[in-house]
């Protein structure tokens, strides 16, 4: 028993027409990081909240150092030492850090102890942030530190880490692994979900992979190739994108000296935003969260307007135009927030094909739904981006948040579009089917669309991209040619945003 933290044996948990559990047992042993990989919907989210007590296992047993463990609820877990920081975070723009805190604990200390609490814990962990700053104005990596030191004012022995490094730059990625070795040294066990395969290779001892709800392998990821592991995920061998020759065409897409007051009092405003994007190219954008990647991707698509020059469709200026004049037009838009922004939750995947696709799939009559055709259209994108999902009846809320992700991208790629952009395309989405995304993108840029992919995801630029700029603080910088490059120019381009040099000095 010494050796072993939380055990779990014959774990099972079935939804309706799934089972995303499936006799899962594995031993998380103290002071390990173990990283717990499977493609999406392989029922990574489904175990971790079984072990936080979000969810009730139908079968299988857990003990926690030995002793049996059935956490009825998240407080019972947190009591038992086990915490959990989100791939969502659930702060509150307008309160403070400390604020913030104080409403995630069950006993919060009087607030100036809890400061110095939080002051402690910061420099003790080398995750610099002023308890004082109010939430709306942190960075996504900043959000992240509440939630950690949340968590590690609690002293757990288990820390349960839902993809934490997709809204991380590279430099903020490099402090959050500083810290999670630091916690290992000192004996707190973590249990790390993640698809990026290299970073798992590099941070964890163990890992265990899922596969259609089911342990498959238990292995030492250092000693195993990230295609290894990525097979043994998919349990067969896939491609990576290749690019097609394209012909660069006219200019489809052009943005003129856009300016926008920040939305509210916690976004960032665009300042004089200038460029162009032809037919058959992708432009990259990059940035780290919270510089405007937002704010461009909603004055593109139509939810925010602007002067009506601000922005062309080919030869049509579209900036006063609404989303659905847009999209009639052609200029089409993913943006990245999937349950809620890009789909409605408890609208079913034939309801929110129908959502964005009405007008250029034609699918009303005379003002009524034609529900055939809608649903004809949910099951051709189910088909053609693999969503792993019972049929176009469930709810989006019911799918796993990768294959959301899918879908959503889906729908718009299947449209046709003549200008598509798209924000993250690949966030919570595996390796094979991020590989199959942005083939798509590629395919449809071949085929002479013009596309934008906005994301934090430098690889991901680089492989899909023909140009590159950086947003920073709402500006764009120069545009470059992806293959005249380096990564230090790169990091330039995107610089200085969010203090990330006094991050690293205190690291
Ligand atoms: N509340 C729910 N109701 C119905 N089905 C669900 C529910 N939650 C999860 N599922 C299903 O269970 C399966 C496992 O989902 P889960 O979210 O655990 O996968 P995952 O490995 O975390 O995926 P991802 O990497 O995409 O986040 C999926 O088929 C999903 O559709």
């Amino acid at each position: 028993m010494g050796d072993t933290l939380l055990s779990l044996k014959g774990l099972t948990k079935a939804y309706p027409g799934v089972v995303a559990n499936d006799d899962v047992s594995f031993d998380i042993r103290p002071g390990e990081i173990h990283a717990l990989l499977g493609e999406n919907g392989a029922g990574k989210s489904t175990l971790v909240k079984m072990i936080y007590g979000l969810v009730k296992p139908d079968q299988g047993q857990m003990t926690l150092k030995g002793a049996p463990y059935t956490p009825a609820e998240p407080r019972a877990a947190r009591a038992a030492g086990v915490a959990m920081v989100f791939q969502h975070f659930s702060l509150f723009d307008a309160l403070t850090v400390a604020e913030n805190v104080a409403l995630g604990m069950e006993n919060p200390p009087k607030p100036r102890d809890l400061a110095r609490q939080i002051r402690d814990v910061s420099e003790a962990y080398g995750l610099p942030l002023e308890p004082g700053r109010v939430v709306g104005t942190l960075s996504a990596g900043e959000r992240q530190r509440v939630e950690i030191i949340r968590c590690l004012l609690q002293n757990p022995r288990l820390l349960i880490m839902d993809e934490p490094t997709s809204v991380l730059t590279p430099q903020e990625v490099d402090i959050l692994f500083q810290t999670l070795r630091q916690l290992r040294a000192e004996g707190t066990s973590i249990l790390y979900i993640s698809h990026k395969l290299e970073e798992i290779r590099a941070l964890c001892d163990t890992a265990t992979i899922l596969r259609l709800g089911k342990k498959v392998a238990t292995c030492t990821p250092a000693d195993t190739t990230a295609r290894e592991l990525a097979e043994m995920m998919v349990g067969a061998s896939f491609n990576t994108p290749e690019p097609k020759p394209r012909d660069k065409g006219a200019v489809l897409l052009q943005v003129e000296g856009l300016s926008l007051a920040a939305p509210g009092n916690f976004g960032t405003p665009l300042r004089d935003i200038s460029f162009q994007v032809h037919a058959g190219e992708i432009l990259g954008i990059g940035g780290v969260a919270g510089n405007g990647q937002d704010e461009l991707l909603a004055a593109l698509s139509g939810e925010r307007r602007s002067m009506a020059q601000s922005v062309w469709l080919a030869e049509t200026a579209v900036g006063a135009m609404g989303p659905v004049k847009r999209r009639a037009l052609g200029l089409l838009c993913a943006p990245e927030e999937r349950l809620g922004h890009a789909a409605a939750p408890d609208l079913s995947l034939t309801e929110n094909a129908f959502l964005t696709a009405a007008k250029r799939q034609d699918l009303t009559k005379r003002g009524l739904i034609r529900w055939g055709e809608a649903r004809n259209f949910a099951d051709k994108i189910i088909k053609a981006f693999d969503v792993r999902t019972p049929s176009a009846a469930t709810a989006a809320r019911a799918l796993s948040g990768g294959n959301l992700q899918k879908f959503v991208i889906g729908r718009e790629i299947l449209q046709r579009p003549r200008v598509l952009v798209v924000n993250q395309p690949t966030w919570g989405v595996d390796a094979a089917a991020a590989a199959a995304i942005r083939q798509a993108l590629l395919d449809l840029a071949a085929s002479g669309a013009a596309i934008v992919v906005i994301s934090q995801d430098l690889d991901e630029l680089m492989e899909v991209s023909d140009r590159f700029g950086a947003l920073n603080e709402g500006r764009l910088s120069v545009i470059h040619p992806v293959e005249t490059l380096t990564l230090d120019q790169i990091g330039l381009m995107m610089g200085g945003a969010h203090d990330m040099e006094v991050a690293h000095a205190h690291a």
